[in-house]
């Protein structure tokens, strides 16, 4: 099975399906954008194989865009990732893959939705470093930390942010003094919540604090994640990055 795509100067898109068989489409699915691409080829297989019934569709996503949003935040707000997934369920395909969604809703929310395990990316970071102590960010990190770090029998230290006159505050729970930590999560937007959990492990004696997240976005650059981060390990599922800084393992 295989497809084109053209753009229109106005910049719509056309799809034409060129080979029949089953369809696959793999996009980072992080711009809306994408997701009228994977409509476009949907709605192109669809007409090509409407009498063959036993062809199967899957869409792979490796960043899905709205993610974050997994609730109404505000009663006049827009609840976007509610929009963004009853557009993929429209498409209506029979396996939807989502790489390391950052909570259960996204997975909810799609249906014939699976996950698809970023473990073999904080494996390969854990032993490139040489088995440091993990450390999960915050509340929402911990449950999947936790299960990362009886895979890898690690020693997984929690860490909490709360603001306290609106200054963010860190709690770490545990002995860091000469050790190398690994904080993993899963989105660096800024990347300033890991700055400052990087700067208060230091202060209490790790000796080096290195950076796992699957969706490497860092909005504003590396400049200031470089002031307290010794090195940042993530995947291209957002986008590629040249720099020295990072290593990217590549999915896409
Ligand atoms: O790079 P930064 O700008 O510091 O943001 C990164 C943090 O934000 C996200 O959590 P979020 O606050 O959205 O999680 P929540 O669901 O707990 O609100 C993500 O899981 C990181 O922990």
């Amino acid at each position: 099975m295989s497809y084109t795509i053209k753009r229109f100067k106005d910049g719509q898109i056309t799809a034409s399906i060129l080979t029949k068989g089953d369809l696959h489409i793999s996009l980072r699915g992080n711009t809306y954008e994408d997701l009228f691409t994977a409509a476009s080829i949907k709605d192109a297989w669809d007409a090509y194989h409407a009498l063959e019934k036993s062809a199967t569709t899957t869409l792979t996503l490796y960043c899905l865009i709205g993610q974050r949003s997994d609730r109404r935040f505000h009663e006049k707000e827009s609840f976007d990732l509610k929009v963004i997934t009853r557009f993929i369920n429209s498409m209506r395909f029979d396996l939807v893959q989502i790489l390391h969604p950052h909570s259960d809703v996204s997975l909810a929310l799609i249906e014939n939705a699976i996950q698809i395990d970023h473990f073999e990316y904080v494996q390969k970071t854990y032993h490139t470093i040489g088995n440091p102590v993990l450390v999960s960010p915050d509340a929402g990190a911990y449950k999947t930390s936790h299960s990362i770090a009886e895979r890898l029998e690690a020693n997984l230290i929690p860490s909490n942010k709360v603001r306290i006159d609106g200054k963010p505050m860190i709690s770490i729970q545990g002995d860091v003094k000469n050790k190398e930590c690994l904080i993993v999560d899963d989105i660096a937007d800024g990347g300033r919540t890991f700055k400052l959990l990087a700067e208060e492990l230091k202060n209490q004696g790790a000796t080096k604090v290195f950076l796992y997240v699957t969706h490497a976005q860092f909005n504003y650059g590396f400049d200031e994640v470089k002031q307290s981060i010794d090195h940042v390990y993530c995947t291209n599922s957002y986008r590629d990055i040249e720099d020295p800084f990072v290593t990217q393992y590549e999915v896409i």
